[in-house]
């Protein structure tokens, strides 16, 4: 037998997101005689108790008896159970200060790691993420922002929504203005922003048009990194090389400033790749853009005016293009940023749902192979020791 407990999440603040919907756990234990679930109780998660014991999957506060632990944030140190194999996002390959107490005693406690983060496709690309919500939620909230601005329209904020079908419900009969729309990137995030776009039927225009046009209708443009960036010496893109040095490549976003309404990022970003624009730029006149839904949200990122993370309460936020300071949203003269770091989390029953199909479907059956390479690259501690993969974060768990 193999037992699989879902646990609470304890990171504060509360996730809301869990591994397993409560059909999911049906559908896996009907196809798996040889797999058990146990649900430990939350109060917060999107899916309540009631829905798991309605769908025979049984609650438990002890999980100890329990192989496989699945959670999704990070657990805090003082309710790690020894010995156990747990799945979910420890925050910690790139060495993150606090989460390094955590990975001490997940190797104390002689525990397994695998890091949802690090489970890959063959080609590289990743298994799992909640890329898609966020797009998703990212494009409905930028939306909500320019009709809150413009006073043109209304939108329900999505957290009201009980999941993305009702969200769909109340976009039947939705009549947006005339406005320019820029997405940029090509991957989960981008897809869920072309998503609202196809279900509020805003037309797609091609960028080179989409620049010189106006429309009488609502218009959107997607800009991916070959439409993005130029390698400075002779003016190409190569998508390889411009992963390696992203740094001998300029932008060309600039022209679009001028012809847009409201920019949702979603690209690719690190410190090594030029900014959309400048400060400067954002203090010229021909500055069109009111409203950007950051969705790739680096502080002072690939926006200069993304200030900070804002919440899913209170997510816009007004930044003064002269003065660079941050400003009470919808004023007349600002340009309004929704910079929300957790967006899946205002649909998390289809975030989740989302989430546990692709575990489903690439991860489970490998999860019961002693043999698996897309467990193995993804295991950081095994048994309480770092695979030789994640040797190299030994001074870190060390210091
Ligand atoms: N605000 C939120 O709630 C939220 C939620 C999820 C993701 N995000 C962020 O959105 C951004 C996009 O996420 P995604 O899920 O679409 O990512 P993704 O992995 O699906 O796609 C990323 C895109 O970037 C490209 N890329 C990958 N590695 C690259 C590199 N080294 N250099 C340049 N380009 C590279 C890929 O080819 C792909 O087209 C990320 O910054 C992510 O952190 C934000």
């Amino acid at each position: 037998m193999l037992h699989i407990g879902l646990i609470r999440e304890e990171k504060q603040p509360h996730d809301n997101r869990v591994a397993f919907t409560p059909q999911q756990c049906q559908w896996i234990i009907k196809h798996n005689p040889q797999v058990s679930f146990t649900v430990q109780p939350s109060a917060w998660r999107c899916f309540t108790d009631d829905e798991y014991t309605a769908a025979g999957i049984p609650l438990s506060e002890d999980l100890s008896h329990c192989e496989v632990l699945l959670g999704i944030k990070e657990v805090p140190a003082e309710k790690l159970l020894a010995g156990k194999k747990y799945l979910f996002f420890s925050h910690t390959r790139k060495k993150q200060p606090h989460n390094k107490h955590m990975l001490q005693t997940i190797l104390q406690r002689d525990i397994t790691l695998i890091d949802y983060e690090c489970l890959v496709h063959e080609d590289g690309q990743r298994i799992l993420g909640f890329g898609f919500f966020a797009g998703v939620v990212g494009a409905h909230n930028g939306l909500l922002t320019y009709g809150k601005k413009t006073g043109l329209y209304n939108l329900v904020p999505v957290h009201r929504c009980h999941d993305f079908k009702e969200l769909i419900n109340h976009y039947f009969g939705a009549k947006l203005p005339p406005l320019k729309i820029v997405i940029t990137g090509s991957g989960r995030v981008a897809a869920g922003t072309l998503e609202v776009m196809g279900l509020l039927g805003i037309k797609y225009i091609p960028p080179e048009e989409f620049l010189i046009n106006t429309y009488a209708y609502p218009v959107y443009t997607q800009l991916k990194a070959g439409e993005l960036y130029l390698r400075k010496t002779d003016k190409t893109y190569s998508r390889e090389d411009f992963h390696l040095h992203p740094e001998q490549y300029d932008c060309r976003f600039l022209p679009f400033v001028t012809a847009t309404d409201i920019l949702m990022n979603g690209i690719y970003w690190d410190h090594r790749i030029p900014p959309l624009f400048t400060w400067n730029d954002l203090a010229k006149d021909n500055f069109r853009i009111k409203v950007i839904a950051d969705i790739t949200d680096d502080t002072n990122g690939s926006i200069p005016s993304n200030l900070g993370d804002s919440s899913i309460d209170d997510p816009v936020y007004g930044v003064d293009r002269h003065t660079r300071q941050q400003t009470a949203p919808y004023l007349p003269d600002t340009l309004d940023m929704m910079c929300v770091s957790n967006l899946p989390n205002e649909l998390p029953r289809d975030a989740s749902q989302y989430f546990g199909d692709q575990l489903m479907k690439y991860v489970f059956d490998e999860l019961q192979r002693p043999d698996s390479a897309v467990v193995y690259n993804a295991t950081i501690a095994h048994n309480g020791d770092l695979t030789e993969r994640f040797e190299y974060l030994r001074d870190y768990v060390e210091e």
